[in-house]
């Protein structure tokens, strides 16, 4: 880490801390003094600057140890006593000027179990801590799915055992700690002794040693940053896979959920929806959109919720109460970690004050007439429990916290009038050194005789008599010269000397006496922290929800009924960003069930596939996490993971071309998705040859739709594929509508049942400005493609019965001269799902005689 050592006014770095420092913040590299006879490099920043060079540092993955002079410098032999106070790392961040207001910035640490642990299949434990909020959460997965896990969780740092490297592609600042910080049993004891337990039973982690290992290395490491015990960690609890919608990384970007495909921050899912009013909101929602749940119950309590603020017909009313919140959360978790700021304690008791007119607009909106499923209990009304608080911490902050007070303790000005007395005594007397200057001032005139003689103050000289040059003779005996001006001199007199002993002791001793205050008051708000970071919770998720009520009463959303079939069924349905983005979006159905898995679209370029199919993926994701959604109905069942193979990326970085990448996508969604996914494919294939993309293309629809059976829409270019369904009658073919006049294409944007006639593609190019002379080329290349290719192999492919479960020996062509109509008809009327394995292997037979015979 860097090191910045306090000296005086600046914080320094030195040797390669300084010639790195410098380059990474444009600093002046100089010497200071000499080691060994070589000048020793040192680079600083001004201590009042600090917080902006830590953003600057951290923002690029440094992590930074602060130094601080603790000792007396006054009372300090040789250099004054220095001790590290505060380590400060991308993931461990609790300073509200250090982080982004909307996002959270969690650590996590990684750690690979023996290879063959339980069932001889490896486990990856994980763990992470929100610093800024207490939350503490571990989980367990499979090696393959840790990338998955790590883009959900989305750590700003990495924390694994020194030599283990990340076995995951994922940006982030990784540190190492010793092995053994990682071990299990003094893992265990770390989290033991933190959470003053004797077991962890009561957390139900005991199935997850990996994780717990992980989580002890997390707890120490942040612990040591913060140089101090972590008083508002106080939960520790499992997420588990099974709880989740699984999104892959892949997904997450496609659908741009929180963040463009060009890495901007709108528009974007979250950037439409977000029209929370306290950060913590916007934080909570940030997290729901990454974590849309399979169980319907939580689900189903958030829609509900969602209804009862929209039958009181104003969702707006709950929000302009909301309005006023600060950040409680981190607040709360400043006052744990005792770095809360005296302003932030003020807004605190604002918020405070502000809770009862919240709770209020809850109690309000009693009587709607939304259904909850049954042993469900009512969101709202628990959310309102969780915002009373004990009374005596907003009376203790209304009592003890200044108006408005100042920014810094050291500045004094923080504690209210009236709450010490003391205190109160030692203000008294700094006011009235104001009453008593006059005094002297009119005194002193009186007795010298010198009428423009000025009793001053300044921070060099403390305070002083200011005569000028001309009227110096008439100074009296008692007055002691102080300071020679060009046209004054400057005097001291014992009195004025014994007023200012008192008032400059008066007032470090107030300074000491509200320091003092100050840290009495966070040791009695500590015990409230739990119950404060709670209503932090509640205002978060209260926020949330009436974020999507307001958003769903504006743009025309309805509640999505929830149930436990593997089925999609949208009327209507719109794409919740692009409806925004333009004045007309043609709404478009959307059915996919057990008996209808694959929906293969066509249709032209820009005609709307890429569109229709996020849409629908967007709009499943926004029910699976409790939301109404763009459409005029929707049923949504039991989804257990969403993929997506859309669009092009390459990643020449990365050394993996185009079409690399794809189909490595393509083979983690024939690997993983099951009757339960949604997939997602958009014209793969396309990034190679046609013969070599149709035929793979053509494998994989057949692949997704026979053996993983997943819920999939297939926008395709290639004709040929829209076959598959009359051989499989759970693919239904669908197209975008596109008409022709005069002037051109004109897109409709509408699903339609049945396969595209022709895909446009020339016309686009016309529309997009390719030169009239090249299209008419192109044209002519078409017709005469069009007259050869009745006699390619090509068409003719996929007639082939045996083509599918061969597409080697399918591309090469060498199949298509066995295409028999009678073998194709009686393989198109068997539906295998029906067949008994008697009855299949009477199928078999027959088909096989049918063969010998053609
Ligand atoms: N339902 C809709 N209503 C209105 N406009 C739409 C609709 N769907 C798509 N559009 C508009 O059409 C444009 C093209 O859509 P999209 O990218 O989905 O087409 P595409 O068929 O996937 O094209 P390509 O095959 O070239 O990738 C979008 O930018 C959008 O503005």
């Amino acid at each position: 880490m860097l090191l910045l050592y306090r000296m005086g006014d600046f914080y320094e770095l030195f040797y390669d801390d300084a010639e790195k420092a410098s380059r990474l913040l444009n600093l002046t590299l100089t010497t200071r003094g000499a080691s060994n006879g070589v000048p020793i490099r040192m680079a600083g920043v001004p201590f009042h600057s600090l917080e902006q060079y830590l953003a600057r540092l951290v923002k690029l993955g440094e992590s930074v140890a602060i130094c601080e002079q603790i000792g007396d410098p006054a009372a300090a032999k040789g250099p004054v006593e220095r001790r590290i106070v505060r380590i400060v790392t991308p993931g461990t961040l609790t300073d509200d000027a250090l982080l982004p207001a909307k996002a959270d910035r969690a650590i996590a640490a990684v750690h690979a179990g023996a290879a063959k642990s339980r069932g001889g299949q490896q486990r990856i434990g994980l763990a992470w801590l929100n610093l800024a909020s207490g939350e503490f959460r571990l989980s367990e997965c499979a090696p393959a799915l840790l990338a998955s896990e790590l883009h959900r969780i989305a750590p700003a740092e990495v924390l694994l055992a020194e030599g283990q490297p990340l076995e995951a592609d994922f940006p982030a600042t990784l540190t190492q700690v010793p092995v053994w910080h990682f071990e299990a049993s003094g893992s265990r004891q770390q989290l033991l002794s933190h959470f003053g337990t004797d077991s962890l039973a009561g957390f139900d982690v005991e199935d997850l040693p990996e994780a717990i290992c992980a989580a002890g290395a997390l707890l120490r490491y942040v612990a040591h940053t913060q140089s101090q015990a972590l008083a508002h960690v106080q939960q520790l609890s499992a997420d588990r896979a099974s709880q989740y919608v699984l999104l892959d990384p892949v997904t997450r970007r496609n659908l741009e959920l929180t963040e463009t495909l060009r890495g901007e921050e709108s528009p974007t899912l979250f950037s439409v929806l977000d029209h929370c009013k306290t950060p913590m909101g916007s934080r909570l929602l940030r997290r729901w959109l990454h974590h849309p749940l399979r169980d319907n119950a939580p689900v189903a309590a958030r829609q509900h919720a969602i209804g009862c603020l929209l039958a009181s017909g104003d969702p707006q009313a709950l929000q302009a109460v909301l309005a006023p919140l600060p950040d409680v959360e981190r607040i709360a978790a400043r006052v744990a970690l005792r770095s809360v700021r005296p302003r932030e304690l003020a807004s605190l008791r604002d918020a405070l004050g502000a809770l009862p007119a919240v709770h209020a607009a809850l109690e309000a909106l009693k009587g709607s007439d939304s259904i909850l499923p049954e042993a469900t209990p009512p969101r709202l009304p628990e959310l309102a429990r969780q915002i009373v608080l004990d009374p005596a911490v907003a009376d203790l902050l209304a009592r003890a916290v200044a108006e408005d007070p100042s920014a810094n303790v050291r500045d004094g000005g923080i504690i209210a009038a009236g709450f010490d007395a003391e205190l109160d005594e030692l203000r008294t007397l700094e006011t009235h050194t104001g009453d008593f200057l006059v005094q002297l001032e009119t005194r002193e005139r009186q007795r010298t005789g010198i009428p423009n003689l000025r009793v001053e103050f300044n921070r060099v000289h403390g305070f002083f008599i200011e005569v000028t040059r001309g009227q110096t003779d008439k100074v009296p005996d008692d007055y002691r010269r102080r300071q020679t001006l060009k046209n004054a001199e400057r005097y001291i007199t014992p009195e004025l000397k014994s007023w200012e002993d008192k008032i400059l002791s008066a007032q470090d001793r107030a300074l000491a006496r509200e320091k003092w205050l100050y840290e009495q008051l966070l040791d009695t708000l500590a015990p409230h922290v739990r119950a404060l970071t709670q209503a932090a919770a509640a205002l978060a998720e209260i926020d949330a929800l009436a974020a999507l009520a307001a958003h769903a009463h504006g743009n025309d959303w309805v509640a999505p009924e929830l149930t436990d079939l593997p089925e999609i069924e949208i009327v209507q349905g719109r794409h919740p960003v692009v409806e925004r983005a333009i004045e007309r979006f043609t709404p478009n159905d959307c059915r996919l069930g057990p008996l209808r898995r694959m929906l293969l679209i066509t249709g032209p370029n820009m005609g709307g596939k890429s569109t229709y199919m996020r849409q629908v993926a967007l709009i499943v994701l926004l029910a699976r996490i409790g939301s109404y959604v763009p459409a005029r109905a929707a049923r949504i069942g039991r989804i257990d993971r969403i993929f997506t193979r859309i669009g092009a990326a390459d990643d020449l970085a990365g050394g993996r071309s185009t079409f690399m990448m794809e189909m490595i996508e393509a083979a983690a969604i024939l690997a993983a998705s099951t009757p339960d996914s949604l997939v997602l494919m958009d014209e793969i294939g396309r990034g190679t040859s046609t013969y070599d993309g149709l035929a793979l293309a053509w494998a994989i629809a057949h692949q997704l739709a026979t053996a993983n059976r997943a819920l999939t829409l297939f926008a395709t270019h290639y004709f040929e594929l829209t076959r598959l369904p009359s051989v499989r009658p759970e693919a239904a073919n669908v197209h975008l509508a596109a008409a022709e006049s005069h002037k051109g294409i004109v897109f409709l944007h509408e699903v339609r049942d049945g396969p595209a006639s022709r895909s446009y593609g020339i016309q686009v190019a016309q529309r997009a400005g390719i030169p009239a002379s090249v299209v008419r080329l192109a044209r002519r290349e078409l017709e005469k493609l069009e007259t050869q290719g009745t006699a390619t192999p090509q068409l003719d492919l996929f007639g082939a019965p045996s083509y599918a479960a061969q597409p080697d020996a399918a591309a090469a062509g060498d199949t298509a001269d066995a295409v028999a109509d009678p073998l194709h008809d009686a393989l198109a009327a068997i539906d295998p799902d029906l067949l008994s394995p008697r009855e299949a292997l009477d199928a078999l037979y027959r088909l096989k005689n049918l063969a010998r015979g053609a």
